[in-house]
């Protein structure tokens, strides 16, 4: 059996940076305050860069963490579960929304195989180009969960493990912003019953509509939705074993990637319910790693609205986006660019000869 995989504790970003950076904003050519959330936004950036002004992001990247789900086979999404090796292909070709919005900001969109239910080989040709692609799949897609464990206790460790290596490479590659995207069919049900387990919810306001699901669909998702939720109880107090049971390799991994980002003291934007479940349990695997999270956007999945209270997170955008890939935290990133660009390049009221406010 392989080793339980380990992480080092998360130290909070940096608070004299966060200081200088709400102190310099006082002395912005602009009514005090008034940039609002993006005053805070740059400061946030600034602590985690551990400078003011901060550094402008040069180097966004966006893992999609793609696998497919054993539940899709209980009838629980509005497409079928090829579509997630199809739309792999598609990422690979350069032809999906995130690569679009990608490309738009500046970020680059890297693809992961955790779990997709294609034949290995078939991935290994599509990971041409991208060897770390099939070098962490970890199974062929994972056990109904209504029924079964999502996963094994070695797939587990193994897919955590691919998590925290994925994120070590990008930040060793120089990354300054991470984005964790997800693409895979019946992966809102799996992402439910983490979201309801951790907050103890009742079913019926977890469940969303995911890709687009009818209401005959919405009654077999809330009871598969039910009936895993039944199989997580006695191990909520346990992240690691909470996902060999319900989650699945993809969102294993992108919280293990979530959790070693915050330990590597790089910030994340994270997207919508996927990425929020899996911060879920990042924050169990890590205490303290939502301090290095933003939330880019707010999806209309009720689920992921109880992961932006657990986490005390307000997101940036509200678009009404509930694709996945990462869309919605791509989205934000000019706002991230912008704020960061604001405390470096605005003149001061001293430079500029402007008078600053009357009064004391
Ligand atoms: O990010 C979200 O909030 C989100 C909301 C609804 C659907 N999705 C995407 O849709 C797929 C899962 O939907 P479903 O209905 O198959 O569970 C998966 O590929 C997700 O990326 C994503
Ligand atoms: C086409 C398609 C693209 C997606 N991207 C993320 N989830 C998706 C689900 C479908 C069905």
């Amino acid at each position: 059996m392989t080793d339980p995989v380990e992480f080092d504790t998360v130290s909070p970003p940096d608070e004299p940076s966060r200081e200088a950076a709400l102190t310099r904003h006082e002395r912005l050519t602009k009514p005090r305050g008034s940039l609002g959330r993006l005053e805070r936004l740059g400061a946030w950036l600034a602590a985690c860069q551990g400078q003011c002004p901060p550094r402008p992001l040069e180097r966004a990247r966006i893992v999609v963490f793609a696998g497919d789900h054993g539940v899709a086979a209980r009838g629980v999404s509005a497409y079928p579960s090829e579509v997630t090796a199809q739309m792999v292909a598609n990422f690979r070709a350069g032809g999906a929304a995130i690569n679009v919005l990608a490309a738009s900001v500046g970020a680059q969109v890297r693809v992961v195989d955790l779990a997709v239910d294609s034949d290995a080989a078939d991935a290994d040709a599509a990971d041409a180009g991208d060897t770390a692609g099939s070098a962490y799949r970890v199974r062929r897609s994972s056990g109904s969960i209504d029924a079964e464990d999502a996963l094994t206790d070695d797939e587990t460790h193994a897919a955590l493990a691919a998590g925290r290596a994925i994120a070590d490479e990008e930040v060793d590659a120089g990354a300054d912003l991470l984005v964790a995207g997800d693409m895979g069919i019946g992966n809102t049900t799996a992402a439910a019953v983490l979201v309801a387990a951790l907050t103890g919810t009742e079913p019926v306001a977890v469940v969303g509509r995911g890709t687009g699901i009818d209401d005959a669909t919405w009654m077999r998702k809330t009871a598969a939705i039910r009936d895993a939720l039944r199989r997580a109880k006695p191990v909520t107090a346990e992240p690691v074993a909470l996902l060999r049971t319900v989650a699945g390799a993809d969102i294993t991994a992108m919280a293990g990637f979530l959790a070693q980002a915050a330990v590597r003291r790089t910030p994340v934007v994270l997207d919508g319910v996927v990425s929020g479940a899996a911060a879920l349990v990042a924050e169990e695997l890590v205490p303290g790693a939502r301090a290095w999270w933003v939330a880019g956007h707010r999806s209309p999945e009720p689920a992921h609205a109880l992961v932006l209270e657990q986490l005390d997170l307000d997101p940036l955008l509200d678009m009404a986006m509930r694709l996945g890939e990462g869309t919605g935290a791509t989205a934000a990133i000019p706002l991230l660019s912008m704020s960061v660009r604001v405390l470096a390049e605005m003149a001061t009221f001293d430079e500029a000869g402007i008078s600053g406010p009357t009064g004391p």
